[in-house]
């Protein structure tokens, strides 16, 4: 188990983290998900033990993880990080890069893992193109297929799918995590994709200005987001008062994600059609509502200035309360 305990750092005065504790099992997959400049980047590199922590423990099973003040070569070697910047040898081919730290005595190995690696990134037609006549996306595969060569127990992910085109991005984000599970790695994956989360996380952290909001699966957190920020990380969601939706006159807030308004022949939310945009397998209507723009989704393309009447179900309301 990975174990975080109350951790807090900064680069210079300024607090980067402050007090994070959290676990993560064996084998299991925790997506690290928050607003740019969050801090996620940074607590991967603490967990990597690039830098000292100024207050807090780290411990990989009952191994202390330290920095640089306690080790000369940074990164335990069961550990590996995938930065946004690989460390490749450009001159030197794809299954060469990819099995550089493998041992030479076991050579058949040492050509099976490399072979298995290559079909893992979807690289079988580069395996012999120097890294230097490759594309960023392709470079960012082979990074990835080097990090995993020596099965290490934990891998840090930082952005692992950023230079990736769409086409190739889901083929390799299944070959990727199937090989992690297949393996029992453990894996830290900082990311702004939801796609990276939702099928593949065990759990899920979000972080905001370096303090833990809020951990649990993401089908809970998606189902149930305490905060707007958890929310817009899944999706598209509207703000309602509660006396908006209900009879109840209280003002409390609830967030509704544009997916769980529907249309309905009468209701408290009577609604002007603004715009409809087209969303592969929906259309997103924006309408005015109170004197601001609500936002749902519908099947087909909806006449601007059409009255509609939307509603909720009641169990999601009383979910959110
Ligand atoms: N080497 C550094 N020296 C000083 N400040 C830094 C350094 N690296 C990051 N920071 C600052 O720490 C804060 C957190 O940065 P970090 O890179 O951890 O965020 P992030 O959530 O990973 O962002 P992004 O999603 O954009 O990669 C930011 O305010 C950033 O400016």
């Amino acid at each position: 188990m990975l174990q975080v305990k109350n951790i807090s750092f900064g680069y210079h005065k300024t607090t980067v983290l402050e007090n994070i504790s959290f676990t993560v099992n064996q084998g299991d997959v925790l997506a690290v998900v928050g607003e740019s400049g969050s801090g996620k980047s940074t607590l991967l590199k603490l967990l990597y033990g690039a830098y000292d922590l100024e207050k807090g423990q780290l411990f990989w099973k009952d191994k202390e993880i330290l920095g640089p003040k306690f080790n000369l070569i940074t990164g335990p070697d069961y550990m590996k990080f995938l930065t946004q910047e690989f460390d490749l040898m450009p001159a030197t081919t794809v299954e060469k890069n990819i099995g550089e730290f493998l041992s030479n005595f076991y050579l058949k190995e040492k050509k099976r893992r490399t072979d298995e690696l290559i079909k893992v990134v979807e690289l079988e037609d580069f395996a012999k193109t120097k890294v230097r006549f490759l594309s960023g996306g392709q470079k960012q595969r082979v990074a990835l297929a080097k990090a995993l060569a020596n099965q290490p127990e934990i891998l840090l992910l930082d952005e692992p799918f950023s230079h990736i085109d769409n086409f190739r991005k889901r083929s390799l984000r299944r070959n990727l995590f199937a090989h992690l599970k297949e393996n029992n790695i453990t894996a830290i994956v900082a990311t702004h994709d939801q796609e990276d989360v939702l099928p593949y996380a065990d759990n899920m952290m979000v972080i905001h200005e370096g303090k833990k909001v809020e951990m649990d699966t993401p089908q809970r957190l998606f189902k149930n987001p305490k905060n707007k920020l958890t929310a817009s990380f899944f999706a598209e969601f509207n703000e309602f008062k509660l006396s908006e939706l209900t009879d109840s006159n209280t003002n409390d807030i609830i967030l509704v994600y544009t997916h769980e308004l529907k249309l309905t022949e009468n209701s408290k939310l009577k609604a002007v059609v603004k715009k409809s945009y087209f969303k592969v397998n929906h259309f997103l209507i924006e309408a005015e509502f109170n004197e601001r723009n609500i936002y749902f989704e519908h099947d087909t393309k909806l006449d601007k200035n059409e009255n509609v009447y939307l509603e909720i179900q009641e169990s999601i309301i009383n979910k959110r309360l």
